[in-house]
C-alpha cells in the first residue's frame, strides 16, 4: 500500500493514535503509541527512539559489558523508521493502526537491530538472484490466570488450561473453543494467516503453522505472532509461554523454520532438481551443507537463552546433533519433498524462545554461505534415530559453550559482521553471568539439608 493510501485509510478510520514497535535482541517487541499528527510527521521519515532497547536485557536490566550503548554513551536516541509495508490494524484493540519499525536508516549503523540484520542478509540473497520463502511454526503452553497472579506465585505449579498429554486432540480445543477459534480468526485479521493449528502433546499446549511468505514478511509475522498470542490469551484470562522448556518432565516448545530458495520472480523452486526420485538440487545441497557447516558456530542465534538448552535433549523430538535426514524428526534439519512446491528444509533447532529475525537471518546467511562456497554435502542423511547414531557431531550443550564458540568464530563474523557478532555474544555472556549468580531451586532441593 502506498504512503498516501495508508494515510487516507488512517484518517478515514478516525483513530487519533497509531502504534509502532521495535524488536529487541531477545525478540521482544518494544512498542509506543503516538498521536496521529506525529505519525503524519514521521511516516516516510524517521522518529527518535532511545537506544536503550539494545542496552538492556529481557528484564530491563542494563548490560555492563556492551560497547554499542550504555551509561558511557548516555543512552541517546537513534533514528528509527516505520516500515509502511508492515501496516496492519489490531483487531483485538479497536483496530488501532500498527507498524513495525527498525533502525535501518541511511548513514546510520545500529549493528544490534535484528530486523536490520535480516534485511541485510535478505539483500545478499536478492543480489544473488534468489527469493527466500520462509515460515515459522510455534508450539507454546497456555495457563490459567493473569501475569500478576503467576508472578505472585513465583510461577510455581501454574495450571495448564487443559490436563494431560493429548496431541491432535479433537476434545481439548472444545474446552476453550472461544480462545482456540479466536486465535485463528484474529491472527488472520492481523495479517498473520495460519496454515494450521492443533494441540501438541502436553497439558495446554497448542501448535500453529504460519503461512509461508517472503523472508522479511515471514519474520515480521513470526515476531508479531508471539506477542499477538499473548495478548489474545489475556482476553481469556490465560497466559501463554514461549519458553523453550518450562517443565523438565514435559515436551519443549519449538520454533521450527521452513525454508526454500526460489528464482527472483518467485516462479521456480531452486531447491527442486526436477526429478521426483532425487529431488534435491545442487543448490539445495550446497545450502544444506552451509547450514550444517555453520550450525555449531552460530547456535545462540537459534538457542539464545539459558533455557533453550534444556529443550535440546535426546529423545525429546528436539535435535542434539549436527545432522540432517529425509523426513526425519530426530535430526537438526529435516528435508521434505512431496513435489516441486513442497521441496524445502525444516530447521528444527530453534526453540519458541528464539528471535525469529535472528533465527531466519542465521538460516539464510548460512545457506547462502554454502552456495557461495559451492559446498558439497559431506554429511550423509541419518536413517532412523539420530540420537543414537554413531559418528555424529554433538551441538554445544549450554549457552556458555555455544557463545564462546560463536564469539571466536570467523564464520559468524563473515555471516553477520563483526559488530553484530560482538554485541550479540556480549549479550549472551551477560545472560550466562546473570544465571550463574542465581541460586536455583534445583540447588536447594539437592543440597539444603543433605550436604
Ligand atoms: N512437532 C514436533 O516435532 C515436536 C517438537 C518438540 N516439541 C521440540 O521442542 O522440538
Amino acid at each position: 500500500m502506498e504512503k498516501q493510501e495508508i494515510i487516507k485509510k488512517i484518517e478515514k478510520s478516525g483513530h487519533r493514535k497509531v502504534r509502532f514497535a521495535i524488536c529487541d535482541i531477545d525478540g521482544i517487541l518494544r512498542a509506543k503509541n503516538i498521536h496521529v499528527d506525529k505519525f503524519l510527521e514521521v511516516a516516510g521519515n524517521t522518529v527518535g527512539y532511545c537506544d536503550v532497547v539494545f542496552g538492556w536485557d529481557s528484564n530491563d536490566r542494563c548490560y555492563d559489558n556492551v560497547e554499542l550503548t550504555g551509561w558511557h554513551t548516555g543512552y541517546p536516541d537513534k533514528k528509527a523508521a516505520l516500515d509502511l509495508n508492515t501496516f496492519r490494524t489490531v483487531p483485538w484493540d479497536n483496530g488501532i493502526p500498527y507498524f513495525l519499525a527498525d533502525f535501518d536508516v541511511p548513514g546510520q549503523e545500529v549493528a544490534a537491530c535484528p530486523r536490520s540484520l535480516l534485511k541485510k542478509i535478505r539483500k545478499q540473497g536478492a543480489d544473488m538472484g534468489y527469493k527466500a520463502i520462509f515460515s515459522e511454526e510455534f508450539e507454546w503452553f497456555n495457563f490459567c490466570g493473569t501475569p500478576n497472579q503467576l508472578a505472585e506465585t513465583g510461577y510455581r505449579n501454574p495450571q495448564p488450561i487443559t490436563p494431560g498429554m493429548f496431541g491432535y486432540s479433537q476434545l481439548r480445543p472444545s474446552q476453550h473453543a472461544d480462545y482456540y477459534n479466536e486465535l485463528f480468526d484474529l491472527l488472520a485479521q492481523f495479517n498473520i494467516p495460519l496454515e494450521s493449528m492443533h494441540t501438541e502433546t502436553g497439558p495446554g499446549v497448542y501448535e500453529a503453522c504460519i503461512f509461508y511468505d517472503e523472508i522479511l514478511s515471514a519474520a515480521d509475522k513470526a515476531v508479531l505472532f508471539k506477542s499477538a498470542v499473548k495478548e489474545i490469551a489475556y482476553r481469556h484470562g490465560f497466559v501463554a509461554t514461549f519458553m523453550a522448556k518450562w517443565n523438565e518432565q514435559l515436551p519443549g516448545s519449538s520454533g521450527h523454520i521452513h525454508q526454500s530458495i526460489w528464482s527472483s520472480d518467485g516462479g521456480k523452486n531452486l531447491f527442486f532438481s526436477g526429478s521426483p526420485e532425487e529431488p534435491m538440487s545442487e543448490l539445495m545441497e550446497s545450502y544444506l551443507a552451509g547450514q550444517l557447516r555453520c550450525l555449531p558456530e552460530i547456535l545462540p542465534m537459534y538457542a539464545p537463552t539459558i533455557n533453550s538448552y534444556k529443550r535440546l535433549r535426546d529423545g525429546a523430538w528436539a535435535p542434539t546433533t549436527v545432522t540432517w535426514g529425509k523426513d526425519n524428526r530426530t535430526t537438526a534439519i529435516r528435508m521434505i519433498s512431496r513435489d516441486e512446491k513442497s521441496t524445502r528444509l525444516e530447521m528444527r533447532v530453534p526453540g519458541a524462545d528464539s528471535n525469529p529475525y535472528l533465527a531466519m537471518a542465521a538460516s539464510l546467511a548460512s545457506g547462502l554461505y554454502g552456495i557461495r562456497n559451492k559446498l558439497k554435502l559431506d554429511i550423509p542423511p541419518v536413517i532412523g534415530n539420530a540420537y543414537t547414531s554413531a559418528d555424529v557431531q554433538k551441538l554445544p550443550a549450554n549457552l556458555l559453550d555455544a557463545t564462546r564458540v560463536m564469539a571466536n568464530s570467523e564464520i559468524a563474523n563473515e555471516l553477520f559482521g563483526e559488530a553484530f557478532t560482538r554485541h550479540f555474544t556480549q549479550t549472551r555472556e551477560w545472560e550466562w553471568r546473570e544465571f550463574a549468580r542465581a541460586v536455583t531451586d534445583w540447588e536447594t532441593k539437592r543440597y539444603f539439608e543433605i550436604i
